[in-house]
């Protein structure tokens, strides 16, 4: 490793040894390994995403996940370690610290029950410090879903997943893609929908559907896909669920209140849906509403 810039730390292929499968992300699919150079098993455990290249993810692509990773440095997005290349720089991998509770969707559903208010609204501002951190690198992440956080600790989460994330030109406000690929539109705002328009007011949209998916237990009975599939009708098939889907949003359909969940919740996820990208709050304002709401929670907690 002496010979590779800090920075950029080298795998050799030979001393990751493959533990078991961790997920999928964009791209690629995600292993436990022990990078093992001495080969006493006293190697550190680390998250490894191979490349999966299909018609739709091509090298390039994921060189440019890799390259984005590896100049984010924040405590809310996971941690990029270095790369891997096998079969002499024809593939490679990115090799990123191992979260060890796994996806936010995982860890809520098995903790479901000790999981409080103030907890779920910790995990909201950190999600929301992280993407406040990306907007300052003019990043959108694009794919913000409680599927692409995963959870550090009891009381850390981590934004992962930076395969569909891009950089808004430094002479416009938005990013337009040509291929959309198999989007997730459920998580989509209307402008990306209709025109695949990506802001960091998209990313805004994406971070209300977040909220109500924490909000929600990341329950599957009342996932978003689900919730908006029953609206408009489990009949409509292939392509025209866009169109559906951009129908209901334009007449001003929205998710409903997840049960139990706090009416300025509610109201944060709202503002997130605002039709029109400009009245959607910031990740800064939405930051603070957060803090705010955690301390009122806190005052009544006392009082
Ligand atoms: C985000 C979509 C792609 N993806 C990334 C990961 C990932 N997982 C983990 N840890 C993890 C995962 C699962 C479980 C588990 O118990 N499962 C039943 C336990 C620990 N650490 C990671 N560091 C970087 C990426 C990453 C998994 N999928």
């Amino acid at each position: 490793l002496s010979s590779v810039p800090h920075n950029q730390a080298l795998f050799e292929e030979r001393h990751l040894r493959y533990i078991s499968p961790l997920g999928k992300g964009n791209f690629g699919n995600v292993e436990l390994c022990r990078y093992d150079p001495l080969g006493d098993n006293t190697g550190e455990l680390v998250a490894v995403k191979r490349l999966q290249p299909n018609k739709q993810s091509t090298l390039d692509d994921f060189q440019k996940e890799v390259n984005t990773l590896s100049v984010l440095h924040c405590d809310y997005i996971v941690k990029y370690r270095g790369v891997c290349y096998s079969m002499g720089r024809l593939s490679m991998s990115l090799v990123m610290e191992y979260l060890p509770h796994g996806s936010l969707i995982g860890y809520m559903d098995n903790n479901r029950h000790n999981i409080s208010t103030r907890l779920m609204l910790l995990f909201a501002s950190q999600i929301c410090k992280g993407m406040e951190y990306l907007q300052t690198l003019r990043y959108v992440h694009r794919d913000l879903a409680a599927r692409n956080i995963l959870v550090a600790s009891d009381s850390l989460v981590k934004i992962a997943d930076f395969g569909l994330t891009k950089v808004i030109p430094f002479d416009k406000e938005y990013y337009r893609v040509t291929h959309p690929g198999e989007s997730p539109i459920f998580w989509y705002a209307p402008e990306s929908i209709n025109e695949s328009i990506f802001s960091h007011k998209s990313d805004v949209w994406s971070f209300g559907v977040v909220l109500h998916e924490l909000f929600s237990y990341c329950d599957i009975n009342c996932n978003p896909k689900r919730l908006f599939m029953q609206e408009i009708g489990h009949s409509v098939q292939g392509t025209s669920i866009s169109m559906h889907l951009a129908n209901i949003l334009k007449n001003n359909w929205r998710l409903p209140v997840p049960p139990a969940c706090p009416p300025k919740v509610y109201s944060l996820m709202k503002q997130c849906w605002k039709y029109n990208f400009d009245e959607r709050p910031c990740f800064t304002t939405l930051g603070n509403q957060i803090e705010t709401i955690i301390q009122d929670d806190r005052e009544n907690a006392k009082g």
